[in-house]
């Protein structure tokens, strides 16, 4: 954590002058060592008890999110929302605008509880999307980790009936996280009584509001509130429903419009145009992923839910598993689905991100107040929910890529899309596939980046369309079977399978939250005719110009084959028909040498020791430091020796498994750890591997690592028994003794690993899990 973090949070507790002193420097995170002091083991060791200060919780809370630094509109807006002022924030999207409010409600909601101790509902934080509600009060949890007794927050965003959610809001939870319908509602119903105790209001993504339809319900949920309250209302764009807004909410507001521009500048976000024809766009992601030429976790955008199950039927014939995330998908799929894509178990979602049910000029108009319809149907008769929304709001978190298959119908579409990519700091790429009749919005784009920051423009991305050509057969072939009758019984039967999962299972997986972590949204839906040949790319259709740089690793599944299927959720091993290869028992891995398909870098050593370690599937994520310390996080209970860990495999007992399923003769756990004094650029920041397990500006401490443990002693002694060098890696091999009590089937895999090409360090992580253990929570 540098020292503006610190000093902006320091200045939380400055400005808390009823607080007890700070606590003293060596109870705070050390900034150059990164150590988490006896004061934060004993927090998490004792179930975070109650913190000793507001500076405390928060600096704890940000410690474990693994910020160093305030980004431009916390810096900007948590004083002045600590001096009590109202705020209209506009910030581009992904700029951190949450935490912006976050921080100073949960600070005066701690306040405010050191005089008056009565539980009230102090904060309303008002969101246009369920899916932004489970994000927000997601993050707010993350930064009340410290303090969560003290700051209690309810989602009431969700699908349930208001009279489920009443016991919760009875409890009067110190933040109320809802759209304004769902609010309004319980308002009416008297389950919710704001008058005497709110606060804060928040509007987040404000210049949705409106658009959602929300506007009467806004208006009429005014009526309920107290007369006084600080408001914040946070918006990616300034729009004329922004404006009304203010009007409306805020008092003699601070107006903080931050960068011109409301995407990031080309030195984080590429953003790159590519005019086609209709049916070359499916020409194109065909080749753009089948080949690998986009790497990294992907979202692709279309504007129709048909478009979405077209493409993905399409996708799926040549063995390119994606999800699809629309508006008929019941909520709490639609949620999992984004959390699985965070944790990394997909690499492509296609989102559709559909106008009309934001564009009130397309939607049926809306009927204000209480019991206003909350749906409209499509031609199918099948509902929508017309409070979804992925291209807005949503944090899908490492996103390397943006496609937009579609083209956005606005201007504001665009900027929200786009703005899922180069989130933070992290870099990005949008990429939009533009057809002539698409033309006409692309101007529209074009005109408002230019005027917003010439370096916005989209740039034409230079593709030979001549060299593809050879793939275009098996795409006419592939786009044959995908009919009409396809699509829509791919769209039933996904729709079927995922009302399945969030209804009819919902109570089981309350039971056993553990098979949720391993429900797939990802399978494929098979209405059309699978042809096998399209699967593999022969090596005569790759262009000359491309076969130096597509990943060799589109060849695994021909090798998976190899490896009869188990049931789903189970890992089998293909250690038996590599016996005697894996350099975790033999120590001579050939760094690729001996492979006739396999260049020699560093990637694909990475790539074989996943292989090796048995796991069934590859995906991949950029990691932003976030992620490699919630990681560790989750598994405080295992210590690591060295500087960078980028693998990790933790497991319990078996029943039907014994360990030698998932690894031979016991080899529990493998580490492939980065050199020490070795630099490399990680999240745009020079980073030395130091000798004492430090990161120096990620931020990651890492300790000794002696052995894996899985509750009820699963894992015993395992220990580090050797380790050896192979060219930029080191490999820590790690064995246990047998299986102590094999009763349960329980494996997490999750690593990371970093690949140094031409000068440029990528972070990679994935999760594989048959079932998550207890133990990582
Ligand atoms: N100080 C920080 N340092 C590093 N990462 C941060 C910081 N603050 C927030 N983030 C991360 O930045 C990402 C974007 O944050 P957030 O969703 O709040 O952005 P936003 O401005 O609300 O975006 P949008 O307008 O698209 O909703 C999140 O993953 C969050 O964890």
């Amino acid at each position: 954590m540098d020292g503006k973090m610190r000093k902006l949070l320091l200045s939380i507790q400055l400005q808390t002058s009823s607080f007890p002193a700070p606590a003293p420097q060596h109870h705070l995170l050390n900034k150059s060592s990164f150590k988490r002091t006896n004061y934060y083991k004993n927090m998490a060791a004792n179930s975070k008890p109650r913190p000793c200060c507001v500076m405390d919780a928060l600096l704890g809370a940000v410690a474990d999110l693994g910020w160093s630094q305030p980004t431009l509109i916390q810096e900007k807006a948590i004083p002045l929302a600590l001096e009590g002022k109202d705020l209209l924030a506009r910030a581009r999207t992904g700029s951190g605008k949450t935490a912006a409010y976050a921080i100073p409600v949960i600070q005066r909601i701690l306040a405010s509880k050191q005089s008056v101790r009565e539980q009230e509902v102090r904060a309303l934080i008002l969101v246009p999307t369920k899916e932004l509600g489970q994000q927000v009060q997601a993050m707010m949890r993350q930064l009340t980790a410290y303090c969560s007794r003290d700051v209690r927050v309810a989602d009431i965003t969700g699908k349930t009936d208001l009279s489920a959610q009443r016991p919760i809001l009875m409890e009067k939870p110190d933040v109320v996280v809802g759209t304004p319908s769902r609010v309004l509602a319980h308002l009416s119903a008297q389950n919710l009584v704001l008058h005497s105790s709110l606060e804060m209001l928040v509007v987040d993504e404000a210049d949705l509001l409106f658009s959602f339809g929300f506007e009467a319900d806004l208006k009429n949920l005014l009526c309920h509130l107290p007369k006084i309250y600080q408001s914040f209302l946070m918006s990616a764009t300034l729009t004329e429903d922004v404006q009304a807004l203010k009007e409306l909410l805020l008092h003699n507001p601070v107006i903080l419009k931050l960068q011109g521009s409301q995407l990031p500048d080309s030195s984080q976000l590429q953003q790159y145009g590519l005019k086609c024809e209709e049916e070359d766009k499916f020409l194109l992601i065909y080749t753009l992923l089948k080949l690998r030429l986009v790497q990294g976790k992907t979202l692709v955008f279309v504007g129709a839910v048909d478009r979405s199950y077209r493409l993905k039927l399409f996708l799926e014939q040549f063995g390119i598993p994606a999800c699809v995330l629309n508006s008929e998908l019941p909520v709490q799929s639609r949620c999992h689905i984004i959390t699985q894509f965070n944790q990394g178990f997909y690499d492509y979602i296609i989102a559709t991100d559909e106008q009309s049910l934001a564009d009130p000029a397309a939607a049926p108009p809306p009927t204000a107040g209480k019991g206003k319809k909350k749906k409209n149907t499509d031609k199918g008769g099948r509902a929508k929910d017309k409070e979804y929304g992925v291209s807005r709001g949503v944090d899908f978190q490492n996103v390397s890529n943006v496609i937009n298959f579609d083209f956005p119908m606005t201007v504001e579409s665009y900027i929200h899309r786009v703005g899922r990519t180069a989130r933070a700091d992290n870099p990005g790429t949008a990429l939009s596939f533009i057809s002539h009749t698409e033309i006409g919005v692309l101007s529209e784009v074009e005109d408002a980046l230019t005027g917003d920051n010439s370096d916005c423009v989209l740039k034409p991305y230079e593709f030979k369309m001549e060299e593809i050509e050879g793939f275009r057969y098996r795409c006419r072939d592939a786009m044959r079977s995908v009919t009409k009758q396809a699509v829509k019984e791919a769209r039933l039967k996904e729709i079927k399978q995922e009302l399945l999962n969030s209804e009819k299972l919902k109570t089981y997986f309350e039971d056993n939250p553990r098979d949720l972590q391993l429900l797939r949204h990802d399978k494929d839906l098979h209405p059309a005719v699978i042809k096998p040949h399209l699967r593999n790319v022969p090596d005569y259709l790759i262009p000359e110009t491309l076969k130096g740089v597509v990943n060799p690793l589109s060849n695994r599944r021909k090798k998976k084959k190899m490896v009869k299927s188990k049931p789903d959720g189970v890992i089998k091993s293909s250690f038996k028909n590599i016996q005697g290869k894996n350099p975790l028992k033999s120590f001579r891995y050939s760094a690729g040498r001996n492979r006739k398909d396999k260049p020699v870098n560093s990637d694909i050593m990475a790539y074989s020791l996943h292989r090796y370690s048995g796991i069934r599937q590859r995906t991949s994520l950029h990691v932003s430091h976030y992620t490699l310390y919630s990681s560790i996080y989750l598994n405080r209970k295992q210590h690591f020796r060295f500087s960078l860990i980028m693998v990790y495999i933790t497991f319990s007992g078996t029943q039907s498994l014994s360990s030698s399923h998932l690894f031979d003769e016991g080899q529990q756990s493998l580490a492939i750890v980065l050199p020490l004094q070795r630099q490399f650029t990680l999240m745009g920041k020079l980073v030395t591997a130091q000798e004492d397990g430090q990161l120096e500006a990620v931020g990651v401490q890492v300790a000794e690592v002696i052995h894996t443990c899985g509750r009820k002693k699963a894992l015993k002694g395992a220990l580090i028994k050797d380790q050896c060098c192979l060219d930029d890696y080191f490999i820590i091999q790690v064995t246990s003794s047998p299986w102590h009590e094999p009763r349960y089937v329980s494996v997490m895999v999750r690593w990371l690993w970093a690949y140094d090409m031409a000068n440029h360090l990528n972070m990679a992580s994935s999760g594989v899990s048959l079932r998550d253990p207890s133990f990582c929570r």
